[in-house]
């Protein structure tokens, strides 16, 4: 495959190219949106509408499409993903336990960078962020905290302190799109394909335009004066930055774990690293004696918040898995009936 400067500034490679040798023929597109069965894909030739058959794409996809005899286009092939950043069903606590669903569901692929962006508020959302991260360690991807909305803040280093204390090996950064405060620092991170995650109406639309440096996402203002409503962000889009892109997903409301028993662990690094020294090597951290993790609550080492929010977050993670290894275990049940069956007809044939 050609390479030609519109591909590489969508993040085509040698890579890429080398993964595409065996689709000659196909044109080779970025998808920069899902919706409704159909995905916009950015190509050489302009942006294409493509449907699908199988596993959908999601953004950040690399595709192949093929033209169809009626001009319409359909993806023929996703690429190997480098990276996924998957989100489980919303685990909900009911009576006797958690319950919901326990599949996992593609937000975005091929991203270098998750931007984690929560505003500055009294009630700035510490839990949120912890398990976005234990999502975001899960992708591959590197992933840095953003606080917006920082000229709102009444104690803005107070407040980043705590939250670098919520995120152990991810950079905390507070940005303004009223001041421009940060927004510099942000777009020299942002390097390769970056995805926003956050909750509705935490300024991903206005941090995006502000790295954009133009007005390529509408932001609730806008959208507030048409009279259509606060909610903004309908599609996941894919749109380019100066020196990279950037997927914005829509504000979601709560994200359920899926497989991220290594993620919770780089999440949780300063506690998983105090259980290493515990005096028994199950130790639960709950009454043992010799338990270094409650020490360090204790000496106030380690915020208690911390610890419930790991156990809330394990104990999901787990469950999820049960649930995940349920659902398997009972669909391996239904394809071995089927196919008993499919041997007796054989059989009495
Ligand atoms: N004071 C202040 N307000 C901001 C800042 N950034 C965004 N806002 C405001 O916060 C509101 C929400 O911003 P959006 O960018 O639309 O939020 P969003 O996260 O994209 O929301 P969804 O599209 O619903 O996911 C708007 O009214 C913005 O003007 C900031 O740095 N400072
Ligand atoms: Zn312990």
């Amino acid at each position: 495959m050609s390479f030609t400067p519109f591909l590489s500034s969508l993040g085509w490679d040698e890579a890429w190219a080398s993964s595409f040798i065996s689709y000659a023929g196909l044109e080779p597109g970025r998808v920069a949106r899902v919706d409704r069965g159909r995905c916009d894909v950015l190509t050489e030739h302009g942006d294409i509408q493509a449907g699908w058959r199988g596993a959908p794409p999601s953004a950040g996809d690399w595709v192949a499409l093929r033209e169809l005899p009626d001009g319409g286009h359909q993806v023929a092939a996703i690429l190997p993903r480098r990276t996924a950043l998957v989100r489980g069903g919303v685990a909900r606590e009911s009576r006797g336990g958690l319950s919901g669903d326990s599949q996992g569901q593609l937000l975005a692929a091929n991203v270098d960078v998750v931007l984690i962006v929560e505003p500055a508020s009294p009630d700035t959302g510490l839990a949120r962020i912890e398990r976005l991260l234990a999502l975001a360690w899960q992708s591959g991807a590197t992933p840095y905290v953003i606080i917006t909305k920082a000229d709102l803040a009444a104690d803005l280093p107070g407040l980043l302190e705590t939250v670098t204390a919520a995120a152990p090996g991810a950079d905390v950064h507070a940005v303004s799109a009223v001041t421009g405060e940060g927004i510099d620092a942000v777009r020299a991170l942002a390097t390769g394909t970056s995805v926003l995650l956050g909750p509705s109406g935490a300024g991903k639309s206005t941090l995006v335009n502000a790295l954009a440096g133009e007005d390529v996402m509408r932001t609730q203002e806008i959208r507030a004066s048409d009279g259509r409503g606060r909610h903004t962000t309908t599609h996941r889009e894919l749109v380019m930055v100066p020196g990279g892109l950037v997927i914005d997903t829509p504000g979601v409301r709560r994200v359920g774990l899926y497989e991220v028993e290594e993620g919770l662990a780089q999440a949780f690094a300063d506690i998983e690293d105090l259980a290493a020294e515990c005096r028994f090597g199950d130790c639960a951290h709950t009454a043992e004696p010799g338990c270094a993790v409650l020490a360090a609550v204790e000496s106030g080492d380690l915020p208690e918040r911390r610890l419930t929010g790991w156990r809330k977050l394990r104990r999901e993670a787990e469950w999820m898995a049960s649930r995940t290894d349920a659902r398997l275990r009972s669909e391996r049940t239904r394809r071995y009936r089927l196919t008993t069956r499919q041997s007796r007809r054989d059989r009495s044939s």
